[in-house]
């Protein structure tokens, strides 16, 4: 991580390499960044150099920001501004708001009150502080627009990703110290911050706690997908980059039979199956309750032959014998670690000797992240698995003995980063 620069160095970096990026852009005939409606997407990962500039921008910009606001306002703005932006993105999604705003025109408070269930006052003070965001966009005063931001909050997955965030952490957020004081280094589910906010403190964890409600295991499921479409948790970086892949030097075979263990709505198997057509089988595995909703919607037709729907608890033994890979993907992260090798344990009945799996989560880099910015979206992910299952993400070191203790004959081949992704691809054979 840079040592503390100053305003002129950092001001330096951001025109440059501003610059770099909007030359690089037009060289790849990728259209300039835009958050008008409509305007056209950017790429989930772009080409290296632009990613690289990217970096370097992002990260300049918020130190610079820290420099100019100073301690006071720079403490002000990031911790006193967090309840309102929590009260904020909560009620856009719980009125639906995003979604009752028209998508072709502007629309006046008043209208949009009445759409949502809301006083006048009320839809157009959690819109404003939306604007202030840079969601929506308020040009004749009293009415509001869409922005190409304020969009994605319309669409389902990015409405359920928002309340699942909101919704689900936010009571947890506010319940984490306490559980700190009352279940001190516990690495129970039963006993996390979630299931202090839930009132479930037992046995129960984030998921079967969900298990009898439709609406939220749906949303779980919509905001993983959503997730799979955000640039540095895209789905992209694992595709390009799976051990078979020719960004990977094709060091692989492609495999015939791949499993994906809590696959949620067969997202990334659709895209693995479409990108790597020798793939003759994609299994995805999840709970009873993912399953069912997944097969009560029709396959998609070029998949029709190749895509399978299995109930699996991934607490028992794995059910499909002899696959060549096995895939987790952001999946054990969610576990304490005495869960997480029962997990791992679980697959071993299954496995034949060179058999393959998969681990795609995060590899914590303490003191070595290349910059703030990274560590502080892994940090997030590292809280979020604390709040919902007491789980934490692991560092290099801890995937290495975590799969040791598990078994000695998972054999660590490779472990990844794609650049700008924030999850690491951790490529294990089993040796048995
Ligand atoms: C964090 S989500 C990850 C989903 C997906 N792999 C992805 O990356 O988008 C965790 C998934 O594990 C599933 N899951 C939780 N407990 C499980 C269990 N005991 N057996 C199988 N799947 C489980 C959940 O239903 C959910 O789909």
């Amino acid at each position: 991580m840079s040592p503390s620069r100053s305003i002129v160095e950092l001001g330096d970096l951001v025109q440059s390499n501003t610059r770099s990026i909007h030359d690089l852009l037009n060289s790849a005939s990728i259209p300039q960044p835009s958050l008008a409606l409509g305007a056209p997407e950017q790429p989930l990962v772009y080409l290296g150099a632009i990613e690289e500039c990217r970096a370097v921008l992002l990260e300049a910009l918020d130190e610079l920001r820290a420099l100019v606001l100073g301690p006071r306002s720079y403490i002000f703005n990031t911790s006193i501004i967090a309840p309102s932006c929590l009260a904020t993105f909560h009620s856009l999604y719980k009125f639906r708001i995003a979604q009752h705003v028209p998508l072709d025109h502007e629309i006046s408070y008043a209208e949009l009150g009445e759409r949502c269930g809301l006083l006048e006052v009320d839809v157009r003070r959690i819109v404003r502080s939306a604007v202030a965001l840079r969601i929506f966009e308020e040009d004749t005063i009293g009415f509001v627009r869409h922005n190409a931001s304020s969009a994605v909050l319309s669409t389902k997955l990015g409405h359920d990703a928002v309340g699942f965030a909101t919704d689900e952490y936010g009571r947890a957020a506010t319940r984490y110290s306490e559980s700190l004081e009352r279940f001190p280094g516990s690495e129970k589910p039963g006993e996390s911050p979630c299931a202090i906010a839930n009132g479930t403190i037992g046995d129960s964890n984030a998921f079967t706690l969900i298990a009898d409600d439709e609406p939220r295991v749906s949303r779980l499921a919509n905001a993983m997908s959503f997730m799979t479409t955000v640039p540095e948790t895209s789905m992209d970086h694992l595709l390009e980059n799976v051990p078979w892949s020719p960004a990977r030097g094709r060091n692989h075979g492609c495999p015939e039979i791949v499993v994906d263990v809590g696959g949620s709505r067969g997202t990334l198997m659709e895209a693995l199956l479409r990108k790597y057509a020798n793939i003759r089988k994609g299994i995805v595995q999840d709970l009873p309750e993912v399953t069912l909703r997944n097969t009560t919607e029709p396959k998609p037709e070029d998949l029709a032959d190749k895509l399978v729907y299995q109930e699996y608890d991934f607490f028992t033994d794995q059910v499909v014998k002899d696959a060549d890979v096995y895939i987790f993907r952001t999946i054990v992260h969610d576990w304490p670690d005495s869960y997480a090798v029962k997990i791992l344990r679980n697959q071993i009945p299954a496995l034949k000797p060179g058999a393959m799996i998969l681990i795609n989560d995060i590899c914590m880099q303490p003191g070595t992240e290349k910059s703030k910015l990274a560590s502080l979206g892994k940090c997030s992910y590292d809280l979020m698995v604390k709040m919902g299952l007491n789980a934490k993400e692991r560092t290099e070191d801890e995937w290495r003995q975590l799969l040791a203790s598990a078994d000695e004959r998972f054999k660590i081949q490779s472990i990844i980063c794609p650049p700008c992704a924030v999850h690491s691809i951790i490529e294990i054979v089993w040796k048995g």
